[in-house]
C-alpha cells in the first residue's frame, strides 16, 4: 500500500488494500465491532456481523462484498433504472455516506442521514432496498422485508417488494432472492396482513408462540425466527402504503426493544413520504411510456391501411410485445361488416353463402375462414385473428385453422365479452366455472390467465372482442395490464374504422371509374356520326365557307342552321383558327369531340348546345377582330375555344342556387360555382374518352397550361366571378398604362371575354335577341315553377311566370347591371369590339320601348 509524499495514506489506496486482503479488512471490523455510538446504539457491529461472520442460514454467505467494508450494502452497484438515470440526469447525485462516517455519528445525526440517503430516491427497488438496510442499521435487526399496498380501493392487498433483506445483499441479491413470483398477502390476512389492516405494530418477542405466524418459510429455508417487528408505512394522509417487518434483533436476546420501536417508527415515517413520491415518479413514468406506446400504436395505425387484416395484425403484434403474454386474439362481429354501407352487403350474402371451410383454396380466404356460425349469446364472429407469442408473428396476416377457431371459441370468454361488454380479467381461470378452460389439442396450450374485452366502433357499438392469454413467467395480467389494453382495443376499434373506410373509398373508387368507363362509353359520338361528318369536311364544297355562313360577324345568327350545319359551323370555327395545323390535331379526334360534346349538352331551352356553339362563334370573332388577340399564344387561344364550346356542358336548365336548395349530388359536391365545376369536369371526361382528346398532342407544358385556363375560363363563366372581377377590370381597362400581356391582366381579361361571349345574345339583332331572351326567360320560367309547386317556394322575379309582363323590363335590367358596362369599357379600350356595344344599346333601347308599352312576349313551351 502507497503511501503519498506527505506520507498520509489516501481513501482510494485503503480501499484498494481493504479490496485485496479481505481477512486484514474482517479483522479491522472485528475490532470495530465493540465501537459504540455516542448514544450506545452499535453501528458497525451489524454490519460486520453480517459481512464476516458465517451465519447459519444466509444466502448469501460466500458472496464477495464489492468493498471490504461492504459498502455495497448501503449503496449496492446495479445497473440504473430508466427512472434513476432520470434522476440523475435532473440532479446531481448525493454523494454516498460511508461506513466510516457513519460509525461517528450519533442517533439523530444517524437518522437524518439516512432520511436523507432516501429522500431523493426515487426508483422504487433501489428505495426499497435502501430502507430495508437502513432499518436493519437502525435496530440491529437480521432480516428485514417490505411489502407495498396494491389494488383498487375495495380490494386491496401487499405485494412482496423485497423480502428476507439481509444487510450484506446487493439490490439485485435482494431481488433475486425475493424471486420473479411476487408474494399476495390479502388485508387482514398474518402479520404484515394484520398490520395493513389495523395500521398497528406488532412487536412478537417470540414467533413461534404468535399463531399469526407463518412457519412455512422457515421450514424452506433452514432460517430460525425468533422475534419479528412488524409496522405500516403510512402517507401523509395517514393511508397505509406498505409495511416494514425486520427479524431477529442480532444481539442480546433477539427480541426488539420499546426502544427501537420507536426508532423504526420514526424512521418509517420519512420513509412513507420517500415511497409515495417514488410512487407518483413510478406513476409518470408509466404513464410516459403508456403515451409512448400510444403514440407508436396511432402511429402504426394510420400508417397501416391498405387492409383491415394488416391494421389488426400489427395491433396485436404490438399488444403482445408490450404486454408481455402467450398469446393475442382478436374476434370481429358481423356487425362490423354490416355498418358500412351496401356495398359491403352483397359481399356478407356471398359469405355467408359461402361454406368457406369446405373449399380449399389457394389463397386463404379473406373472411370467416373456417368459422363456425354461432348465434349463442347472439353473437357471431365474422373473422378471428390469432398470434402465438413465438410462432407466427413474424409472419403477416394468417388465418387461424378451423380447429383453432373452434378452441378460441370453446372457452367462451370471447363470446360472453361480446355479448355484454364486460371487461375480464381472468387470474385464475381454474376457479371460474362460467367458463370452459381445456387444453388445444393441436398445440397443448392451456389458458392460466385471461384479459378479454370490448372492442367499439365510433357509435359505442362492440365490433369486435380483443384477448390476451397467459402473461409470461406465470404472472398476472394487473389494472395498468387493462388500461393499457383498453387502450389498444380502442386503437383497433379506431384501426379497423379507419381502414374500412380506407377500402370503402377504394371500392367507391373503382365502381366510379368504371361507372364513368360506360358513361364515357355512351356519352361519346358513334362512329357512325364521326365517318359521316369527317367525309362531309373531306369533300369540302359541302362545308359551308365561314364568311358565307357569318362566322367571322358579331351578328351572326344559328337560328337559320340545321343541326349538322351547326356542327360543321363548330368545326369550322376551330380549323379557322389553324389550330388543327398547329397542334397537329387528327381531323377524326377534332369530330369526335365536337359530336361528343354536342351530345353531352342536353336539349333544355336555352343552355343547351347552340347556345355553346353560338358563345364560341363570338369567341371566335373577338379573337379575329380584337387588337389584343396577338398576345394570346396558340395555346390560350386553342384553350379559350374549347372553353366557349364547353362552357355549360351537361346543364340541366337550372341554376347553381337550385342545385344547393334541392341539395342535388353537384351541390353537395361543390358548394360554389357549383355547375361550373361539373361543366368543367364533364369536358375533361369527354376529353379523357377515347379519341376524343384534342389537346393529345400537346407538350406536358403547353398541356398542363391548356387545361388550366380551359378550367380558369369555364369557371370564370359564374356571374357570382364575374362581379367580383369586373370592377378590377375597369380600372385596368380605363387605367391606359395596363399591360395586357402581364399574367395577372391577361387572365383577367380572359376571364371577362368569356362573360362578354357567354351573354352576347344581348348584342345579336333585335330579332335574334329577342328569341333568344324568350328562350332564356322559358326555361328561368321552368325552374321557377318547380320552385313553386315542388319546393313550395316563391321564385326570384325572373323565374317567376307570374311575372312575365316585365320581362322587357328585366332585360333592361340585365343589360343595365351585366352586359353595358362590360361592352361600353371593352368598346372603349379595343373599337374593333364597338358592335357588341352598340348591339347592346340598341337592344335596350327596344326592351326600354316594350316595357314602356307593357307588350307581352309570347314564350316557347
Ligand atoms: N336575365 C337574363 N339573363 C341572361 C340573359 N342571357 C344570359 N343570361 C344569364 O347570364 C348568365 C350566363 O351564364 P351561363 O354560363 O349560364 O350561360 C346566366 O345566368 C344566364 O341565364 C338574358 O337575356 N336575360
Ligand atoms: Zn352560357
Amino acid at each position: 500500500m502507497a503511501a503519498g509524499e506527505d506520507g498520509a495514506l489516501s481513501r482510494e489506496a485503503v480501499l484498494d488494500y481493504l479490496d485485496s486482503h479481505p481477512e486484514f479488512a474482517g479483522e479491522y471490523v472485528s475490532r470495530a465491532r465493540a465501537t459504540q455510538g455516542r448514544d450506545g446504539v452499535p453501528i458497525v457491529n451489524w454490519q460486520a456481523q453480517q459481512l464476516f461472520s458465517r451465519r447459519r442460514g444466509s444466502r448469501h454467505f460466500d458472496q464477495h462484498p464489492e468493498t471490504a467494508l461492504g459498502v455495497s450494502t448501503f449503496f449496492p452497484r446495479r445497473p440504473l433504472s430508466p427512472a434513476r438515470r432520470y434522476n440523475l440526469r435532473k440532479r446531481s447525485p448525493r454523494k454516498q455516506p460511508s461506513l466510516e462516517k457513519l460509525s461517528k455519528l450519533n442517533e439523530l445525526d444517524l437518522m437524518l442521514e439516512l432520511i436523507r440517503d432516501i429522500a431523493n430516491e426515487l426508483d422504487m427497488t433501489n428505495l426499497c432496498h435502501k430502507i430495508l438496510t437502513h432499518v436493519g442499521i437502525l435496530t440491529n435487526a437480521d432480516r428485514c422485508s417490505l411489502f407495498l399496498v396494491k389494488g383498487s380501493r375495495d380490494n386491496k392487498f401487499l405485494v412482496s417488494r423485497l423480502f428476507d433483506v439481509t444487510p450484506d445483499s446487493s439490490v439485485e441479491q435482494a431481488m433475486n432472492a425475493t424471486g420473479s413470483h411476487e408474494i399476495r398477502v390479502p388485508f387482514g390476512c398474518g402479520i404484515v396482513g394484520h398490520v395493513a389492516k389495523t395500521k398497528e405494530t406488532v412487536n412478537i418477542r417470540n414467533a413461534y408462540e404468535d399463531p399469526r405466524f407463518n412457519r412455512t418459510v422457515d421450514q424452506r429455508t433452514g432460517y430460525h425466527t425468533h422475534s419479528i417487528l412488524a409496522m405500516p408505512i403510512c402517507s401523509a394522509d395517514d393511508e397505509v402504503l406498505g409495511v416494514a417487518q425486520i427479524i431477529n434483533k442480532a444481539t442480546g436476546g433477539h427480541e426488539f426493544t420499546d426502544k427501537d420501536e420507536e426508532v423504526f417508527r420514526n424512521y418509517l415515517t420519512f420513509c412513507g413520504i420517500s415511497i409515495a413520491n417514488a410512487q407518483m415518479f413510478e406513476m409518470s413514468i408509466t404513464e410516459y411510456k403508456r403515451n409512448q406506446i400510444l403514440l407508436q400504436l396511432a402511429r402504426n395505425i394510420f400508417e397501416e391501411q391498405t387492409s383491415v387484416d394488416k391494421v389488426v395484425h400489427k395491433i396485436m403484434k404490438d399488444a403482445q410485445d408490450l404486454l408481455k403474454c402467450e398469446r393475442c386474439s382478436v374476434f370481429l362481429t358481423e356487425d362490423l361488416h354490416e355498418q358500412f354501407s351496401l356495398l359491403f352487403e352483397s359481399q356478407r350474402r356471398r359469405r355467408q353463402s359461402l361454406d368457406l371451410s369446405a373449399h380449399p383454396s389457394t389463397e386463404p380466404p379473406r373472411l370467416s375462414a373456417g368459422i363456425p356460425k354461432t348465434s349463442a349469446q347472439g353473437v357471431d364472429f365474422s373473422k378471428i385473428f390469432d398470434l402465438v407469442s413465438g410462432n407466427d408473428a413474424d409472419k403477416g396476416v394468417q388465418s387461424p385453422s378451423a380447429s383453432t377457431v373452434a378452441w378460441l371459441l370453446e372457452s367462451g370468454l370471447a363470446k360472453h365479452v361480446a355479448s355484454t361488454g364486460e371487461v375480464l380479467n381472468l387470474q385464475n381461470t381454474g376457479e371460474d366455472s362460467r367458463f370452459q378452460f381445456t387444453e388445444e389439442a393441436e398445440t397443448g396450450f392451456r389458458i392460466k390467465s385471461a384479459l378479454c374485452l370490448p372492442i367499439y366502433n365510433r357509435e359505442r357499438k362492440i365490433i369486435g372482442v380483443a384477448q390476451l392469454l397467459n402473461k409470461h413467467n406465470n404472472e398476472l395480467f394487473d389494472e395498468n395490464d387493462e388500461g393499457m389494453f383498453e387502450a389498444f382495443a380502442i386503437f383497433c376499434g379506431l384501426g379497423i374504422h379507419h381502414t374500412q373506410m380506407y377500402e370503402n373509398v377504394c371500392r367507391l373508387m373503382s365502381k366510379q371509374k368504371v361507372a364513368l368507363e360506360v358513361l364515357s362509353y355512351h356519352a361519346t359520338a358513334r362512329e357512325e356520326d364521326v365517318g359521316k361528318l369527317l367525309s362531309t369536311i373531306s369533300q369540302t364544297a359541302q362545308m359551308p365557307a365561314a364568311t358565307k355562313i357569318g362566322l367571322y360577324d358579331f351578328r351572326f345568327n344559328d337560328f337559320v342552321m340545321s343541326e349538322d350545319e351547326t356542327i360543321q359551323g363548330a368545326v369550322r370555327l376551330f380549323l379557322e383558327c389553324d389550330l388543327v395545323n398547329k397542334f397537329r390535331v387528327p381531323y377524326d379526334v377534332l369530330c369526335r369531340w365536337v359530336l361528343s360534346v354536342k351530345k353531352n349538352y342536353r336539349p333544355v331551352t336555352y343552355h343547351n348546345w347552340r347556345h355553346a356553339f353560338n358563345v364560341t362563334q363570338t369567341m371566335f370573332v373577338i379573337l379575329k377582330t380584337a387588337p389584343f388577340s396577338s398576345m394570346f399564344s396558340d395555346v390560350e387561344i386553342f384553350a379559350m375555344m374549347t372553353a366557349s364550346l364547353c362552357h355549360d356542358l351537361d346543364h340541366r336548365g337550372t341554376n347553381n342556387a337550385f342545385q344547393s336548395k334541392i341539395e342535388s349530388p353537384l351541390g353537395r359536391l361543390y358548394s360554389t360555382s357549383t355547375m361550373e365545376h361539373h361543366h368543367f369536369d364533364h369536358s375533361i371526361m369527354i376529353m379523357n374518352s377515347e379519341g376524343n382528346n384534342i389537346f393529345q398532342s400537346l407538350s406536358d407544358e403547353d398541356y398542363r397550361q391548356a387545361m388550366s385556363i380551359l378550367e380558369d375560363s369555364i369557371l370564370s363563366t359564374d356571374l357570382a366571378l364575374y362581379f367580383k372581377k369586373r370592377g378590377s377590370f375597369i380600372s385596368r381597362a380605363q387605367g391606359g398604362a395596363t399591360d395586357w400581356t402581364v399574367e395577372d391582366n391577361k387572365s383577367l381579361l380572359r376571364a371577362m371575354m368569356m362573360t362578354a361571349c357567354d351573354v352576347s345574345a344581348i348584342c345579336k339583332p333585335w330579332e335574334v335577341q329577342k328569341k333568344v331572351a324568350e328562350l332564356v326567360y322559358s326555361e328561368f320560367f321552368q325552374q321557377g315553377d318547380i320552385e313553386r309547386t315542388k319546393l313550395h317556394q316563391k321564385p326570384i322575379d325572373i323565374m317567376d311566370r307570374e311575372k312575365k309582363d316585365e320581362l322587357p323590363k328585366m332585360q333592361v335590367g340585365f343589360i343595365d347591371s351585366i352586359c353595358m358596362p362590360l361592352y361600353k369599357v371593352m368598346a372603349e379600350k379595343w373599337p374593333s369590339l364597338h358592335p357588341l356595344y352598340e348591339g347592346c344599346r340598341t337592344n335596350r333601347d327596344h326592351w326600354q320601348a316594350l316595357s314602356q308599352q307593357k307588350t307581352t312576349i309570347v314564350l316557347p313551351d
